[in-house]
């Protein structure tokens, strides 16, 4: 599972996930060049032209984003969407665009949602793995860009579908549409204490801050995380600036974390949240953490030279710093 937000504060926008899952890939920051040639499975060979930064692993020199970000501020994370997930056999009429090259597909081409929505008219996405090693993945992608507009893109039985996305969060299972409906359910969670409409005029003792969330979900399943992260998101305050933005960005993201041992997916086999990660989508800086390090790392796009024609690999500091005071 997995959860993915687009955080806006102090006119700047925060966009990425938390990646949840029981083993971990190698995954690692990556940054691909704007002279960068990707090689597409069923489209002609084309340039990068904007640069990106983003977790991937990468096989056979080319980078496999989990999430991404370019330089004119438009980020795309993938998430798990086991069950409605449909690709689809090759179609002579579209832009056959394999899952695994949606991100760089859209981020080398396409600086704001809008675009993404006209380009992605013309795209089916067909089912083409990577590679034997590395099958299909089922996946659904949120997208934003340096206004905080966001989507999200599902392509089911029925099609490809870009819903727009109020909440700006994003999870797994069920489809978007029902993620949103199961929203009013919860509707009257609030920040503040309850009034007691339960039993008027009896005096109820409100024993404990916070009661006005005492229904909100904790699960760790997509439905629970879905609620949580919206309400969390949409009552975040404000940073005045970048260092207070970028901590209550993870603070959001960190509510929904999967601490170890609380998932269980196989005999002996836990779910956890590997890493937490955001781009500044104006200064195209990438922060993360995770699971070991929770300390906050950075690495700017813009310090590249991005001209280049060659991936550049960042190590993951995994690697826990405790301040000791004394
Ligand atoms: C598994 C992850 C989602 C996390 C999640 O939701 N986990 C719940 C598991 S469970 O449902 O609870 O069991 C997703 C998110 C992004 C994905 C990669 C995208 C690039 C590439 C695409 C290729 O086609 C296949 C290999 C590839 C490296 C992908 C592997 C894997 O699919 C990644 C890591």
């Amino acid at each position: 599972m997995c959860t993915s937000i687009v955080y806006s504060s102090n006119n700047h926008h925060y966009f990425g996930r938390n990646l949840d899952l029981e083993i971990s890939f190698g995954e690692h920051p990556v940054i691909t060049p704007r002279n960068y040639e990707f090689q597409y499975r069923k489209l002609p060979n084309k340039k990068a032209k904007y640069a990106m930064v983003g977790m991937a692993i990468v096989e056979d020199n080319y980078p496999l984003y989990f999430d991404a970000s370019n330089e004119e501020g438009l980020g795309i994370a993938g998430l798990n969407f086991d069950g409605p997930c449909h690709y689809f056999p090759e179609n002579a009429e579209k832009n056959n665009v394999t899952p695994f090259e949606l991100i760089p597909y859209l981020l080398s081409q396409c600086t704001t949602v809008a675009e993404v929505k006209d380009a992605l008219k013309d795209v089916s996405l067909v089912n083409i793995n990577f590679s034997e090693k590395l099958p299909l993945s089922p996946l659904h992608w949120l997208m934003a860009d340096k206004t905080g507009e966001s989507i999200v893109v599902e392509s089911t039985l029925s099609g490809l579908h870009v819903y727009d996305n109020p909440v700006h969060v994003l999870t797994n299972n069920p489809e978007f549409p029902g993620q949103l409906r199961n929203l009013a359910n919860y509707s009257n969670i609030a920040p503040a204490q309850p009034k007691n409409t339960l039993v008027p005029g009896v005096d109820l003792n409100l024993y404990s801050r916070g009661l006005g969330t005492h229904f909100l979900p904790g699960g760790m399943d997509s439905a629970s995380r879905f609620v949580k992260i919206a309400f969390v998101r949409a009552h975040s305050p404000q940073g005045n600036n970048e260092l207070s933005s970028v901590t209550n960005y993870f603070h959001i993201l960190h509510s929904v974390e999967q601490p170890k041992g609380t998932d269980e997916v196989g005999p002996n086999s836990y779910e956890y949240t590997i890493y937490s990660d955001g781009t500044n989508l104006e200064t195209g800086t990438f922060y993360y953490t995770n699971y070991e390090n929770n300390q906050i790392n950075a690495i700017e796009l813009n310090k590249e030279n991005l001209n280049g024609d060659e991936l550049t690999d960042y190590k993951l500091i995994e690697k826990q710093t405790i301040n000791y005071q004394n």
